[in-house]
């Protein structure tokens, strides 16, 4: 069947359906992780989004229960440049075509992806809309043009989790699967879900931390009553500026309980701080970004998924930049001054992509010990 991917800037993609039949909307971003896509399909960060996979194959390795960083797919609509509808791999329950009917993901795949991402690079990120049930240029250009804008938008409310739960899931490995923690762990953690990837709480209860998830709108006085040693900010979709009321609640629980941020965590803890945030041209989607780190001057290979990012010299007042993106300078990673909250734009848990970054999970963990006095 035929589908046609249409830009707001008048761009027009012919190729096959895949996935659901249908229509969709949403923000076209690119991902340049080779591997990955299962992980990527479920990240709540992608929402509001149309993913182009820059990787020509996909689909080759098939879907398993297992590899998911939530209970679904999130983003808007899959862009592939070649279908593969055989998978080969013992962990494979299904093809990813299968998947993406199942989950209701309209895809479309055969267009010639490197031309979309060079536009996108070249234009910027803009809406789009995949469909194939209209194929008609014009009307669907149209449609782009009126699909609504990311920015403004809070989509963490369509992510987040309806009531607090408990995590104790480690992380996997290779003829264990993934391990389960027992007894109550070094560090009580509260963790504030604006879209969170369940690598992020399997690396926590991996460093000691039995992980309490709460929903994005948790008034801060609630998760103090619980008493905790660290609070965590997850990553999470869209513009991290209109959601003021994460904003409120970190201003209050600043300087009272050490805080880790990641990426969507990240912005908002700068937005706290009284920092700004702007929209990135085609942001940064991958396994592969370059990240220096200040303190020492080495280079981790990061995975990252951001469209938006933290003004450099917004908040020089209160924090200094730890990290910085060796290909666009901009701020990788943020530290307090004066009070024990720090926080990365990447992406440490990987899931897909790179571990050198695994040990800011330690250095939560370090932190909520010197607040204890050890
Ligand atoms: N992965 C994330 O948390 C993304 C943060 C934010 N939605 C952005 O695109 O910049």
């Amino acid at each position: 069947m035929k589908a046609v991917l249409a830009l707001a800037d008048g761009r027009v993609f012919y190729g096959k359906a895949f996935g659901a039949c249908g229509e969709t909307t949403g923000e076209v971003v690119f991902n340049t992780s080779m591997t990955g896509y299962q992980e990527i399909l479920t990240d709540p960060s992608y929402c509001g989004e149309i993913v182009t996979m820059t990787y020509p194959q996909i689909g080759n390795y098939g879907i398993n229960r297992e590899d998911v960083e939530s209970g679904k797919p999130h983003l808007s609509g899959f862009v592939v440049k070649e279908y593969c509808d055989f998978p080969s791999n013992w962990r494979s329950d299904m093809t990813l075509n299968d998947y993406l009917v199942e989950n209701g993901v309209v895809g479309i795949q055969g267009i010639d992806t490197r031309a979309l991402v060079r536009h996108i690079r070249d234009k910027g990120a803009q809406n789009g809309i995949i469909s194939s049930v209209d194929l008609d240029p014009e009307s669907l250009i149209a449609k782009a043009r009126k699909a609504p804008s990311l920015v403004g938008q809070d989509l963490v409310q369509k992510v987040t989790c309806d009531s607090p739960y408990k995590w104790q899931e480690g992380i996997w490995t290779l003829g264990s699967g993934y391990s389960q923690a027992e007894g109550d762990g070094q560090f009580k953690v509260v963790a504030y879900d604006f879209g969170i990837k369940r690598n992020i709480l399997r690396h926590l209860t991996e460093a000691g931390c039995r992980v309490t998830v709460v929903p994005a709108d948790t008034p801060a006085q609630d998760v103090l009553a619980m008493d905790p040693d660290g609070i965590f900010l997850s990553n999470g979709p869209g513009d991290p500026e209109p959601i003021a009321y994460a904003q409120d609640n970190i201003r209050q629980l600043l300087g009272k309980k050490p805080i880790f941020g990641i990426c969507l965590g990240h912005q908002l803890l700068a937005l706290a701080l009284g920092g700004k945030t702007f929209k990135l041209k085609f942001g940064h989607r991958g396994g592969n970004q370059p990240v220096m780190r200040h303190e020492s001057g080495q280079v981790e290979i990061t995975s990252q998924n951001h469209g938006f990012a933290v003004e450099a010299g917004s908040i020089d007042d209160e924090a200094v930049q730890t990290h910085i993106n060796l290909n666009d300078n901009t701020i990788e990673g943020l530290e307090h001054k004066r009070l024990p909250a720090f926080s990365v734009q990447y992406h440490p848990e990987a899931s897909p992509g790179p571990h050198d970054a695994r040990y800011l999970f330690e250095r939560f963990t370090a932190l909520m010990a010197k607040q204890r006095g050890e």
